[in-house]
């Protein structure tokens, strides 16, 4: 539904995204992760038909992203990262503007617009000034004149920044929502935590490089060969340390009140021996578990190099 095939964006002589490859399926939830400046926002305007590649090409529903523009405008709805309205605009014609936009016609516009709105849960704003509105809302409102055109595909573009808790989940049961509606989502986000229970895919990307993409399961099978350990000890911890530290296999190790975290590049047999090293040393060991990954973590091992 959504096609990158060898990307490229250069603004002058600085190259922001190398040679992008991605490819999203219809009725997928894909989380575009990055941080700042990896190249995320230009990906997406590329697909959104607002910039010019340097080089490759984009598809979205089929359409050939840069040589037709219109049906890829029709196919799309996307929202930007940064919201912009006109002073003075009623929540109702704000998204009558884009409906107009949209071109559609004058006797279903009034009803596409209520649907809308009650599907986003704003009906009560719906003559409150949209600058009034709290920033919560507006993010909301945003998502709503992405889906005046009812299109299949969503490009989203850190939908849940700067909400307060409540209002990202929000957002992400309303996600959620549009998912089961049969919409294909593109979402970036820095906030991994957000993307990790609603996404079916992510693709990291960092320097204008996709790093890693896959479906959740794939990209935390392929993290598993970095195990990470926590250690509580009962007294000895300085040598326990020394022990962890001088294994081979051993890529980083923390302590944090009193307890230990290890990241290891090894298997089942390398976490056992290290339990086994520190008892031989007569080292008393109070816990010692191993930490499903989160996606915060398979980003830093991602974007250390620890994991291609
Ligand atoms: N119009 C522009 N002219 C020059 N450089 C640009 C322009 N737009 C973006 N860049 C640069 O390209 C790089 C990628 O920017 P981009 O906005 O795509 O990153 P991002 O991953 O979306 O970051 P963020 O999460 O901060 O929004 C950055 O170094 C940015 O400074």
């Amino acid at each position: 539904m959504i096609e990158l095939v060898d990307f490229g964006k250069d603004y002058g002589d600085f190259t922001a995204v190398k040679c992008l490859n991605l490819k999203i399926d219809a009725g997928e939830m894909f989380g575009f992760i990055g941080p700042n400046g990896a190249g995320k926002s230009t990906s997406i305007r590329f697909l959104a038909t607002l910039l010019r590649a340097s080089r490759g090409q984009g598809f979205v529903n089929g359409f050939n992203v840069a040589d037709q523009p219109m049906d890829v405008r029709h196919s799309v709805g996307y929202m930007p990262d940064n919201f912009g309205v006109y002073d003075g605009m009623k929540v109702w014609e704000f998204l009558d503007f884009f409906a107009v936009a949209y071109k559609i016609p004058r006797s279903r516009r009034k009803a596409v617009i209520t649907d809308v709105l009650e599907l986003l849960d704003l009906t009560h704003k719906r003559n409150d000034f949209v600058n009034g509105l709290s920033r919560g809302m507006k993010q909301r409102l945003c998502l709503a004149k992405t889906l005046v055109h009812d299109p299949p595909v969503l490009i989203l573009d850190e939908p849940a920044s700067g909400l307060d808790p409540r209002a990202r989940l929000e957002v992400k049961a309303l996600l959620k929502e549009l998912r089961k509606m049969g919409k294909t989502i593109l979402i970036s986000s820095h906030i991994l935590t957000e993307l990790a229970d609603c996404c079916t895919s992510i693709g990291i990307i960092e320097r204008g490089e996709l790093l890693m993409s896959g479906s959740i399961e794939e990209v935390y099978r392929r993290i598993r060969k970095n195990r990470i350990i926590n250690i509580k000890f009962v007294d000895g911890m300085d040598a326990g340390l020394s022990i962890i530290r001088s294994m081979p296999e051993c890529v980083d190790v923390d302590v944090d009140r009193g307890q230990v975290t290890c990241e290891l590049q090894t298997d089942d047999q390398g976490v056992a021996s290290l339990l086994k090293k520190l008892v031989d040393n007569q080292i008393n060991v109070r816990t010692f578990a191993e930490k499903d990954p989160t996606l915060e973590d398979v980003f830093m091992m991602v974007t250390k190099g620890l994991v291609t």
